[in-house]
């Protein structure tokens, strides 16, 4: 029953990954909470079905469709295989937590699995007519909920309220559905929101790390983002215990501003190809506002004042730097904005993006790659003039009207389990 769960890259085949379509919670965003939801439109939810649903057809094509896995599916799933007992934990913590009267609780119990699952991602409860808590819109955003590195997955803790519930709902998947239990019981989960284990700091720094922070560069280097999302002082604490447990040799704290435009280390970098990072010149080649802090295992330090001359000194001297927006305001800016450099390698040199970068596609052209439209290799593989095996340096574009206003992209939305 068990699936292997293990990445030791960002770029290695893609061989297992969690995804979650938009779900009904994100129409029933208004206007005057959107920017407390994180969102930063209200976004048309049909349309944005279809863009995502184009983006789950590439992934099933490349990874088997079975592999694809649908957090809304793992809920359930994992719901159906839990204790009654384990159940009535899991609804008493989101009704405290939620604030809800306890008399909710037994409402519920009652349901069927499918209508509870349904409500505690949506928030709304049908039978009822009744929304009993806010949405969770940003759960389509699955790298941000849990992490998988080397053999280990590390159950992150969201900075912002708006995504809390995700915390409970992944937590509870990986504890409890048959495929990821045994991880608990082997130790290879490491919960943040562990209070015991993660407790603030003695300044009342808060832990909070979330996904699009974490980047496991080999299975010797893990990047982390010190940022908007994340702090230092979970930096500091997670890596001890990363240590303590030999996951990885070198945790490396990369610093950026704290703006809402770069709230996570991968919405100004990714990595698409052994040579290729997609990047946002002014932070990762100027080093503005930024520096990097390498922390070894055997107690060495070392820093670099910018991202590119960290990857080049202990990654890869050959690194390459493809240039959102080639480069050049105002264009760097918008295609940053608009996730140009946040891509989700499928395998070396194939990845993902929106198609609404214009100059970041021309910087992609220059660096020797092609860009086809989503649409387009659908049909390629439909009428069989193409397979996704000989597919080589390739830039997917996505449809990306509706989801790019949630501002995450395809890296943000693809939580990779394994990788190899
Ligand atoms: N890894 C990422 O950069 N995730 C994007 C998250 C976007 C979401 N609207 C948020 O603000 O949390």
């Amino acid at each position: 029953m068990a699936v292997t769960v293990n990445v030791a890259s960002e770029i290695a085949p893609l061989k297992r990954v969690i995804i979650h379509r938009p779900d009904e919670g994100i129409a029933r965003i208004s206007p005057k909470r959107a920017e407390e939801l994180l969102f930063d439109d209200i976004v048309y939810l049909p349309q944005m079905q279809e863009e995502h649903d184009v983006f789950s057809e590439i992934l099933k094509h490349f990874v088997g469709e079975e592999n694809v896995l649908e957090t809304e599916d793992l809920l359930f799933e994992a719901l159906e295989a839990a204790s009654e007992a384990d159940k009535k934990e899991m609804i008493e913590k989101i009704i405290d937590y939620e604030e809800l009267p306890r008399s909710y609780e037994d409402m519920l119990l009652k349901l069927d699995n499918k209508a509870l699952t349904e409500t505690l991602i949506t928030g709304y409860l049908q039978q009822e007519n009744m929304i009993l808590f806010d949405p969770i819109p940003n759960f389509i955003f699955t790298r941000d909920i849990a992490v998988t590195v080397n053999d280990h997955v590390i159950i992150t803790k969201a900075a912002k309220e708006a995504r809390f519930r995700e915390n409970f709902l992944t937590r509870y998947i990986f504890w409890a559905h048959p495929i990821f239990n045994a991880l608990s019981k082997e130790g290879r989960i490491i919960n943040l929101n562990n209070v015991e284990l993660f407790p603030p700091s003695r300044r009342r720094e808060m832990v909070s790390i979330e996904g699009g922070d974490v980047m496991i560069i080999n299975e010797d280097y893990l990047l982390i983002g010190c940022s908007e999302r994340t702090t230092a002082h979970a930096i500091q604490s997670l890596k001890e215990v990363l240590f303590k447990k030999g996951v990885v040799k070198h945790v490396v704290q990369i610093n950026i501003p704290t703006d809402r435009s770069y709230m996570h280390i991968d919405t100004i970098f990714t990595q698409i190809n052994t040579n290729h990072i997609v990047a946002f010149k002014p932070i990762v080649l100027d080093g503005l506002g930024s520096y990097v802090e390498v922390f070894s295992s055997n107690g060495a330090t070392r820093h670099y004042p910018s991202i590119k001359e960290f990857f080049h000194a202990e990654i890869n001297p050959d690194m390459e730097f493809i240039l959102s927006g080639e480069g050049i305001s105002p264009y760097q800016d918008r295609e940053q904005w608009t996730d140009g450099c946040n891509l989700v390698a499928l395998k070396p040199g194939v990845a993902i993006t929106y198609d609404r970068n214009p100059y970041t596609e021309k910087a992609f052209r220059s660096a020797g790659y092609q860009i086809i439209h989503a649409t387009s290799m659908l049909q390629a593989f439909q009428d069989g003039s193409l397979k996704p095996e000989e597919v080589k340096n390739t830039i997917i574009a996505l449809p990306s009207n509706e989801l790019s206003r949630a501002r995450g992209g395809s890296h943000c939305m693809t939580c990779p389990v394994e990788r190899g």
